[in-house]
Order: structure tokens, then C-alpha cells, then sequence
């Protein structure tokens, strides 16, 4: 279960003479709860993201009750400022427990108060806590003007509370399902703002009706004392569903080239086709067909269905002007080029300063990717939005395999959240709806080549060869998804632009994704930095 690797605290017993409905008044304890307790305890969890920078102090920008009769919790935001001059904040419910049996993993701080002893815990632990929430979003009232707003959905009646858990998935904030029905996500890293995961699910399930997405059902909001909006918490129907498709277009590529490797086709008598030209399935020929299996190929047409009925939705806004459509003007140009040129900088640091760490073809592909950065770079700032016609809306913003659940024949899009990487305010800029599907193209590549380097030893087939199938099946992949996405965009009239515009879009979007994904690689996961480097060599050679 997450979290677990939270466990007894280091430090002697802290005493106090408020109660714990009076903590937050005492200012030795709120002085070494911060310094000293959360300092230790904050870096060793699994939400937090300041892994790696240097954290220099915490401070308590902002704290609310949540009570009920003589319960008291208080709700922590928090700001942890870093050394490299920047700041995140964090949410962190506390409760206090007097009984030991309720706090034996998960302790921050044993406390005697004036009036008994015990430990302060991560409320979230406690069973009580996770009721008292479930209680206020079930019954909240349409207009909230209190500082916590709960949030429900008129079109939906709670159940009577049940029973609660842990999702305990790997995950980047702490989810809870209740009466194994619904999940509540409380969002660790928070932001001065409202968070787009709640943003974009109420107005696409709640307003737009969006059956693909998980139905929200409420939320829990903070109004700080700058009178900003916090987003603390997304309640949404949990739903049915047979893993993520990024396992399963694993699994199906694993299969395709399991094939290749034992009948070792003569890869000249696949026909070709161009990269971003558009195919029905019924016009796909034969061999094609063949290679990789006509199960797959409807799934990438439904995928590309799904996606474009999500974009149709969040461009059929024209009152709420957080999702109106609108075009591409200077501004944007600049701001894309800024915020890309800046992380382009950071990718070929990031890239220099762990050369060492590579060896072999990701190496190679790494040294090919310093020489030609100043093509990359002038490709980034050569954006010319000025002959580009079609519209900018809200999109997913970090739309990859991993977040599409599979549903027996459907697909179920998750997490409106954004790059992790980018300020919230970049995260809610309306962007080209291509940029979604360049972010899936990329994750059709990251299957493909994650299939071929995973079991690599065990094939026979010549690697050269292996990546020629790779292009090929990825060629035919996009080419089967855009003949679908652009129909249905067409017939809802969403302005996707004319065909020389899309390309240029997607090809400007694969390029800025792939060198994102660089930068996510060597912090996360550097055995995988040769994907998005073969991407980014792939991109430049076409
Ligand atoms: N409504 C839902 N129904 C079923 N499973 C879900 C739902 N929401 C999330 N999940 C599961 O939880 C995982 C993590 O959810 P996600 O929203 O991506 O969390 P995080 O933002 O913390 O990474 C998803 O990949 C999915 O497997
Ligand atoms: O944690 P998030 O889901 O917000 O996204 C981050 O992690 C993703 C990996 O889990 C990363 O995605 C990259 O790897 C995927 C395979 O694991 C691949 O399907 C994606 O195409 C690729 O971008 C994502 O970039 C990062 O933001």
C-alpha cells in the first residue's frame, strides 16, 4: 500500500500546552512541526516532488478545519521553498490519535497536549477522517460560501457511506475509494489556482456529457486567504476496466513481433506508406493487415474516435471563456517559443551532464542529438503561426497510453491534470487539439520501441531490421488514427486546419514532446532515455 514507507518517526515526544483543537495557535509547535518534523518526514514520500532539488524550508502558507462535533482535522498547505529558487505547495491533512493501534505505520509526531498524549498522523489513514469527507461532498449544498467548498453533482444521489481504502496504485497523488464505487483524489502537489483535473472533468462529464471520461461526482475546493481557489480533491465514479492501454498495446505489439521474429518476413514486401498520410482499414493492403492484425488496428481507429469526440466536447464552448475556442495570434507564438526554447536549454544540460551515464546506441543517438542542436533549436523558433487557420481549445495536455483506461470494447480518458513539468497556468493555455494526438503518436512509438528493447536478447531478427518493422507498424498506426480523427472532427466542424497545417502541427508537436520526454527520462528513468532519443533521430531524419 502507498505511503507505507512512511513510518515511525525519529523524534522525541513534543509537548504542548493547547489542545488539539488550539495546536495551530502554538508557535514553538507550528516552529518545529515545520523545521524539524515535516522537513524529514515530507521528502520520503511517494507525492513528493522535490526529489531532486535541495529543499531549503517549509512554511505554512495557509491551514482549515475540517470538523464534525468534537472531531477536529486540520488541513496543511504547504510551501516548501528549494534552494534552486523556486517554491512547491504540498497538502497535508493531519488528525491526532491517542490510540496507538490507529497510528502504527504512518506516525509524523508523537505530542502530549495539555489534556492526553498520542501521535499526529496523516489523516488520510484515518477511517473517521475519510468519512467525515465522504459526508460533506455527499451532502453539500449547490452554493458553497464557506472557505472549504464542497462541491456534488446535481445529477448524482450518494449512497450512505460504506467503507474506504486506499487505491494503492503508483501514483502521484493519494486516491481513496469509497464503497468500492467511487474514488476521491487528493491532490498533493496543489496549486494557486483550480486544478485542471477538476476543471476539465466537471465541464466535460458534468456539462458536456463526455461518456468516455469517469462521471465526476464532486469536489473539495479551498478559498486561501489571497481569496485563490485551491483545488484539493476530485471525487469521480470509479470505473470497470481491464487495465490501462499502454499494457495493452504492450501486449499486442509483443504479439506482432513475436511473428516477425519466428517467420522472419522479407520486410520489402510490406508496402510503405508516408508518414501522416491517412488510411481506412478497409483500404489497408493485405500484408498489412497481416502484420498487425485487424483487432489492433480498430482499436487505434476507436482510440482516435474517442479522442476526437474529447476535443469536439472541449471546443464546444462559447459562454465559459476558460474553454472558448480561439485561434492562433502572436501571443501564443511567443509563448510557445519562449517556454520551448527554455526547456530545449535544459534538455542538452540534462543531456551533457549525464553523457557518462549512457553507453552503447543510446549514447551514440545522445551525441547525435547535441550535434544537431542548433537545427532543433531553429526548428522550435521558427514556429510561424501566421498561415496556421484552425482553432486552439483546451486539450488533455498530457495525453499518453498510460491514460486511457480499456473498457472491454471502449477507452476511458483519465487525468486532466497537464505535463507535470509545466506552471498551472501554462497547463490551461488552449493549445492545437493535434497536440493530444501527437502526444499518443509519441506513445504508439514508446510502445513499439519499448517492445523491441525489452526483449531484444530474445529476438533473432537483426535490431536494424526490428526497427524498420517499428516505423512501419507506426506509420500504419497513424495513418490509421488520423483517417478517423479527421473525419469526426470534420463532421462536428472543429477547425483542425487544412492538411499542410496539420502536418506542420504534428510535427512541430512530436518534436516538443519527444525532447519533453528527454528531460523525463534522465530525472526518471534514464535506462529509457534511448525511446525518446530514437524519436527525436526519427523526427529529424524524416
Ligand atoms: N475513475 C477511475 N476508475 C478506475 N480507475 C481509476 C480511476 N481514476 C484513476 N484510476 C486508476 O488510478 C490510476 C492513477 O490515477 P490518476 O488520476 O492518473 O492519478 P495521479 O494523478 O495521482 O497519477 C490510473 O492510472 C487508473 O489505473
Ligand atoms: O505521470 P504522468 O502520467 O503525468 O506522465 C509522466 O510519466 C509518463 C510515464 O509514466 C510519461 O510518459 C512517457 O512514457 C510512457 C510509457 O511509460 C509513454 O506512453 C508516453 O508516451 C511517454 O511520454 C510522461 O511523459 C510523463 O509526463
Amino acid at each position: 500500500m502507498i505511503d507505507q514507507e512512511v513510518s515511525k518517526p525519529n523524534f522525541p515526544i513534543f509537548s504542548s500546552n493547547h489542545k488539539w483543537e488550539h495546536l495551530m495557535d502554538d508557535k514553538a509547535f507550528i516552529k518545529v512541526f515545520l523545521a524539524d518534523v515535516l522537513e524529514e518526514y515530507i521528502v520520503k514520500q511517494r507525492w513528493y516532488g522535490g526529489k531532486s532539488s535541495k529543499l531549503k524550508y517549509i512554511e505554512l502558507s495557509d491551514y482549515f478545519r475540517i470538523q464534525h462535533h468534537e472531531e477536529v482535522y486540520f488541513g496543511l498547505l504547504l510551501e516548501v521553498d528549494f534552494e534552486e529558487a523556486f517554491y512547491h505547495h504540498y497538502f497535508l491533512p493531519i488528525a491526532f490519535v491517542s490510540d496507538e493501534n490507529f497510528a502504527k505505520e504512518n506516525r509524523i509526531l508523537p505530542i502530549k497536549l495539555k489534556n492526553q498524549e498520542g501521535f499526529i498522523i496523516d489523516a488520510m489513514h484515518l477511517e473517521s477522517f475519510r468519512k467525515v469527507v465522504y459526508e460533506r461532498i455527499s451532502s453539500a449544498l449547490p452554493v458553497d460560501k464557506t472557505p472549504v467548498q464542497y462541491h456534488k453533482s446535481d445529477s448524482f444521489e450518494f449512497p450512505a457511506y460504506e467503507s474506504s481504502r486506499f487505491m494503492g496504485v503508483e501514483q502521484s497523488n493519494t486516491s481513496i475509494i469509497y464503497n468500492d464505487a467511487f474514488i476521491l483524489k487528493f491532490f498533493r502537489r496543489i496549486y494557486a489556482d483550480k486544478n485542471p483535473d477538476y476543471e476539465m472533468s466537471r465541464f466535460l462529464s458534468d456539462i458536456k456529457e463526455f461518456k468516455h471520461t469517469p462521471p465526476y461526482l464532486g469536489s473539495i475546493n479551498i478559498i486561501d486567504s489571497d481569496n485563490t481557489n485551491v483545488t484539493i480533491a476530485l471525487m469521480q465514479k470509479m470505473v470497470p476496466n481491464n487495465g490501462d492501454a499502454w499494457e495493452y498495446f504492450l501486449k499486442e505489439l509483443h504479439i506482432i513481433y513475436n511473428n516477425i521474429d519466428a517467420k522472419k518476413p522479407a520486410f520489402t514486401d510490406f508496402p510503405d506508406i508516408n508518414i501522416f498520410e491517412r488510411r481506412k482499414i478497409s483500404e489497408l493492403p493485405a500484408q498489412i493487415i497481416d502484420l498487425i492484425g485487424l483487432n489492433l488496428l480498430n482499436k487505434v481507429s476507436l482510440l482516435a474516435q474517442r479522442t476526437a469526440e474529447m476535443h469536439i466536447a472541449l471546443g464546444s464552448e462559447f459562454e465559459e471563456t476558460a474553454f472558448t475556442p480561439t485561434r492562433f495570434n502572436n501571443d501564443y507564438a511567443v509563448w510557445l517559443k519562449n517556454r520551448l526554447t527554455y526547456q530545449f536549454q535544459n534538455r542538452l544540460n540534462l543531456t551533457e551532464n549525464n553523457l557518462h551515464h549512457l553507453e552503447g546506441y543510446s549514447l551514440e543517438l545522445a551525441k547525435e542529438f547535441l550535434a544537431n542542436k542548433n537545427i532543433i533549436r531553429k526548428r522550435l523558433v521558427n514556429f510561424d503561426w501566421t498561415k496556421l487557420k484552425g482553432e486552439r481549445i483546451r486539450i488533455h495536455g498530457d495525453y499518453h497510453l498510460g491514460q486511457i483506461l480499456v473498457q472491454d470494447d471502449d477507452f476511458c480518458i483519465l487525468d486532466f491534470e497537464g505535463e507535470p513539468e509545466s506552471t498551472i497556468r501554462d497547463r490551461k493555455v488552449k493549445q492545437p487539439p493535434l497536440k493530444d494526438v501527437a502526444g499518443l503518436f509519441r506513445s504508439f512509438h514508446y510502445a513499439i520501441y519499448a517492445t523491441i528493447f525489452n526483449h531484444q536478447e530474445r529476438f533473432s531478427t537483426p535490431q536494424e531490421t526490428l526497427f524498420e518493422f517499428g516505423e512501419l507498424i507506426y506509420k500504419y498506426l497513424v495513418a490509421v488514427f488520423l483517417e478517423t480523427y479527421r473525419d469526426i472532427t470534420q463532421q462536428a466542424n472543429l477547425s483542425i486546419g487544412y492538411t499542410n497545417e496539420r502536418i506542420y502541427i504534428l510535427e512541430y508537436c512530436l518534436l516538443e514532446k519527444a525532447i519533453y520526454e528527454l528531460g523525463y527520462e534522465l530525472n526518471s528513468r534514464p535506462k529509457w532515455t534511448i525511446i525518446p532519443l530514437k524519436g527525436i533521430a526519427n523526427i529529424l531524419n524524416a
